[in-house]
């Protein structure tokens, strides 16, 4: 239902997520014990090698990477970050914005602190994981700008935000599934965000399956649409997007802890027809 050319559910959900706390999101992800380098069956390494495959093996090249729907988080740019000279970090909320630039800023104050995470992709990259700190000052060299975005525009960002002929790639993770309240919706903001890649320019897209919530905070509940593998392929499709490989990650038991209810995780590597 149409109010003032937005749609309700994507209103409803621009609603939930005020109350959106990117400290207790980064505590219930990105932190032990559900996010632990040391299982052999993790999640955070499998994303991880996912994105550094995708970045590494030979077809994602050019100037610039945008992340779409970015969070509080970077390891999404970890990989990308030595592939291409200018990255741009997006979100919708300015409270991720602003812990995305005190990271940038290193003036202390944030949340979370990325040392594994550069000290894992250093060793993917077949470096000692001691550089983690070239890695950080190579981050904040490229990082150029952290943008406001909205995936249910026809244009998510603003005009003049990216060269007329669009990104290179763009990367997304755990964005468009959660915000969107339905599958439509979903694959309308797969086609918004592909209009900010050039044809040919590569999509990296990680997501949840089988999610109906999340808690992005304290009492925080926030509306997922569950997706399955066959509905992330067809809207890939329909969003002009050729698939170059799709793998999924099927959460451990005791991974399914009460911050949401995910059972599998996803990574789409695409290219824009
Ligand atoms: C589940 S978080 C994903 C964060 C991060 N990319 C990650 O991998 O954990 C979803 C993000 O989408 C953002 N978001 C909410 N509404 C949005 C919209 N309409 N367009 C783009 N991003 C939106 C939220 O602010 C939040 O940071
Ligand atoms: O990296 S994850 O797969 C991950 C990471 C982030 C999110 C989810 C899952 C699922 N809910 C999303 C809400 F949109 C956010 N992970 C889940 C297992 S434990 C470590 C974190």
């Amino acid at each position: 239902m149409e109010k003032n050319g937005k749609d309700s559910g994507v209103l409803a959900m621009a609603a939930c997520y005020q109350g959106f706390d990117p400290a207790a999101y980064l505590q219930y992800n990105y932190t032990p014990p559900r996010a632990d380098f040391g299982r052999t069956d993790s999640i955070v390494p499998w994303k991880l090698a996912c994105l550094h495959r995708a970045f590494t093996e030979g077809d994602v090249s050019g100037e610039l990477l945008v992340d779409i729907g970015s969070g509080p988080t970077l390891y999404q740019v970890l990989s990308g970050c030595e592939v291409f000279k200018k990255v741009l970090l997006t979100d919708f909320l300015e409270v991720n914005r602003q812990e995305l630039r005190r990271w940038l800023q290193d003036e202390g104050g944030c949340n979370m602190d990325w040392t594994p995470y550069l000290q894992h992709v250093c060793k993917l990259e077949g470096r000692r994981a001691s550089e983690w700190t070239e890695k950080a000052a190579k981050l904040r060299q490229v990082i150029t700008d952290v943008l406001p975005v909205d995936v249910h525009r026809p244009l998510p960002m603003a005009s003049g935000a990216l060269p007329s002929a669009g990104a290179d790639c763009l990367v997304s993770c755990f964005c468009l599934e959660s915000v969107s309240p339905d599958l439509a919706t979903f694959t309308k903001a797969l086609g918004h965000i592909g209009r900010l890649l050039r044809p040919g320019g590569h999509l990296l897209l990680i997501g949840a399956l089988g999610e109906s919530y999340y808690f992005g905070g304290p009492g925080v509940k926030i509306p997922v649409v569950p997706l399955n593998e066959e509905q992330v392929c067809a809207s890939l499709k329909e969003s002009g997007f050729t698939l170059i490989r799709l793998e999924v990650y099927t959460l451990p038991q005791d991974m399914r802890v009460g911050v949401d209810d995910v059972t599998g995780v996803f990574f789409v590597k695409a290219k824009k027809d």
